[in-house]
């Protein structure tokens, strides 16, 4: 029985577990912390990928391993393979002005049609061009851009980003890859082509004499460890938990991480002009039209800090009050907001009453509010003719009683809360399972302990979230 192992480099830690190869059966796992920032230098992934291992008793023993990472970052690299800057994250926005002026060179329609997606600031290509536009200096330093899960397959397979290093030269910049998961986030990549599109990245960039990593299938291999390990394609996050839950078309996955996303797997690519919905192509060759905002788990945070209490806490309170919270809002924009596009917005507490003043009623209106940008982007999927038969909770945030019970209210479908686990690490270990055996389809693992639940809808909810999310500033 060999063993696999899976990564998850996601945005607040490096998640990994091994697993056996053919029944999927959790053998060890570990975790590490990334700093906090949008702005991240990768050696940081790179030593918390090496403490994540080793919380999970090493890697020797793997006979294949997959890295799942969060999508979109900019990672530009020399020609020596030394990385440039730090890379900006999904999640930071200082690319929305490019982002739009992007939008308006082209048209939302041209973007649409040649990547699937409509950008904004969280996608690559618009980090590009705020480079280009900010930082010269690095912009013409930059011989190559890459993702996150790239740069640490790279590393795994011997690419040395330390510029100089006597094993600086084991793989090139040539040797980068990634899937089309990753790819299709970008901005320069079509998932309907399966193709770059280098006259969006010179639109962005300037220039389109850069390496991009090479767009590697479902199941073709990516090299191997110094150790002898074989190493699959990786993926995006998200393609990841997908693989990891094995969803089919009509199983809608929600996930409640430091970003929330509402996601599908579909045969055919998706092409929204109105931007709600990214059209990226998932890990097994199919696509994965998705909704992303970025505000999630750590709206419950920062909502139990502001109470002082811990988040155990906060989903108590929040079941005391009443559904709709006697008309308090709390609009989630924390970080500015993605889906809808309101990179400057803040968040909103609306409806103070001196009967709402309440600590329950401030939790529950954080876990409603949070709920109702999900719901949003289950529409916007539905508006996608995305089928919609089982919803899927996952991530960090519904480990939360409160999420887990209003999300049936707030989405008006019931939800399936899979045992909580790690399921994009899952989805990585799944593919390098898939590779290591070959196949027409990725190896068959349960998941486990999947708890139904289901209550009446309240559209009343959403109906006052919508007054007062419309007042919020783009
Ligand atoms: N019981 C809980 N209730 C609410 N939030 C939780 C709970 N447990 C973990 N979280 C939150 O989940 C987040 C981490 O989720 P995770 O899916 O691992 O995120 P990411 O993949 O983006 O790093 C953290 O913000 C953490 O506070
Ligand atoms: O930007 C997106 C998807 O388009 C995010 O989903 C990132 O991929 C970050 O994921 P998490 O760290 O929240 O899992």
């Amino acid at each position: 029985m060999p063993l696999v192992a899976g990564v998850d480099s996601s945005t607040q830690s490096c998640k990994i577990v091994v697993r056996d190869a053919e029944t999927g059966e959790l053998v060890r796992s570990g975790s590490a912390p990334h700093p906090e920032g949008t702005e991240v230098h990768p050696d940081v992934w790179w030593s918390a990928l090496q403490d994540a291992a080793a919380a999970a008793g090493g890697l020797d023993d793997v006979a294949a391993l997959a890295v799942g990472g969060q999508q979109h970052g900019m990672v530009c690299l020399e020609e020596s393979g030394a990385v440039v800057r730090p890379a900006l994250l999904w999640n930071d926005t200082r690319s929305a002005a490019a982002a739009a002026d992007l939008v308006e060179e082209l048209g939302r329609d041209v973007w649409a049609e040649a990547t699937g997606s409509v950008p904004v600031a969280s996608f690559t290509v618009t980090k590009l061009r705020w480079l280009a536009e900010h930082e010269p200096e690095s912009a013409a330093r930059t011989a190559g851009v890459c993702l996150p899960h790239d740069w640490l397959t790279w590393r795994l397979s011997g690419g040395d980003a330390a510029a100089g290093s006597p094993s600086g030269g084991v793989t090139g910049l040539d040797a980068l890859v990634t899937d089309r998961s990753d790819a299709s986030g970008t901005g320069y990549w079509s998932p309907a082509a399966g193709d770059y599109r280098p006259d969006l990245l010179e639109r962005a960039l300037g220039r389109a004499d850069v390496v991009l990593p090479r767009v590697l299938g479902p199941v073709d291999e990516a090299g191997r460890t110094p150790a002898g390990a074989l190493l699959a394609p990786g993926c995006g996050d998200n393609a990841g938990a997908a693989l990891g839950l094995s969803a089919a078309p009509g199983d809608v996955v929600v996930s409640i991480g430091t970003s929330g996303v509402v996601s599908a797997v579909v045969d055919a690519p998706t092409a929204d002009a109105s931007g709600l919905v990214a059209g990226f192509a998932d890990a097994t060759g199919r696509y994965l039209p998705l909704a992303c905002t970025l505000n999630a788990a750590r709206v419950l945070m920062a909502t139990a800090r502001l109470l002082g209490v811990d988040v155990e806490a906060l989903s108590k309170l929040a079941l005391e009050a009443p559904s709709g919270v006697g008309g308090l809002v709390l609009v989630p924009y924390l970080e500015g907001e993605r889906t809808p596009d309101r990179p400057g917005a803040h968040g909103v507490v609306h409806g103070l009453t001196l009967t709402t003043a309440e600590p329950s009623y401030l939790a529950r209106a954080a876990v409603e509010g949070l709920l109702c940008g999900l719901a949003d982007g289950l529409d916007a999927l539905r508006a996608q003719g995305v089928p919609v038969e089982r919803v899927l909770l996952v991530g960090g945030g519904a480990r939360s009683e409160a999420v887990r019970r209003l999300a049936p209210v707030v989405l008006g479908h019931p939800v399936l809360v899979p045992e909580p686990g790690e399921y994009v690490a899952d989805g990585a270990a799944r593919q390098a399972a898939w590779v290591l055996a070959g196949g027409g389809a990725p190896p068959v693992w349960d998941v486990a302990g999947t708890v139904a639940y289901d209550a009446a809808a309240d559209p009343a909810v959403r109906a006052r979230y919508a007054e007062v999310r419309d007042l919020t500033e783009r």
